[in-house]
């Protein structure tokens, strides 16, 4: 996937294709070091630091907002001064390139 992930958009995903591979997925990551590749290269997680619960409770409600735009949804975790957003592929059970897109304008909403 060349050119900046910020830049795409999701491409619609109804399953029927292998999720990547997690040798794909680390290639991917590279273009966002920030985040880190669980459960076998099958998830995509990055923790969220803030100075008090508002804040994350903003920045939850950003990434939502974003969600719903882009019609793709992580799964979120948060609490006072942190948030946790997790990015897969429910359909494929695995990463798609949807979610390194996402990761990528998650960052740009902190
Ligand atoms: C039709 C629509 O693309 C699907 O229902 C979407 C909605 N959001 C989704 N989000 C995520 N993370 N995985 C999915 O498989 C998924 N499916």
């Amino acid at each position: 996937m060349g050119g900046d992930l910020v830049d795409k958009s999701c491409v619609p995903c109804r399953g029927g294709i292998p999720p990547l591979s997690e040798a794909q997925a680390q290639v991917l990551l590279q273009q966002i070091p920030e985040w880190s590749l669980g459960d076998g290269g099958r998830r995509l997680s990055r923790r969220f630091d803030f100075p008090d619960f508002r804040r994350a409770m903003e920045f939850v409600c950003r990434v939502g907002e974003l969600a719903e735009a882009e019609g793709h949804h992580p799964d979120v975790h948060f609490g006072w001064g942190w948030a946790e957003i997790v990015w897969y592929t429910h359909k494929i059970g695995g990463l798609h390139d949807n979610d390194f897109i996402m990761a990528a304008k998650t960052g740009r909403l902190s």
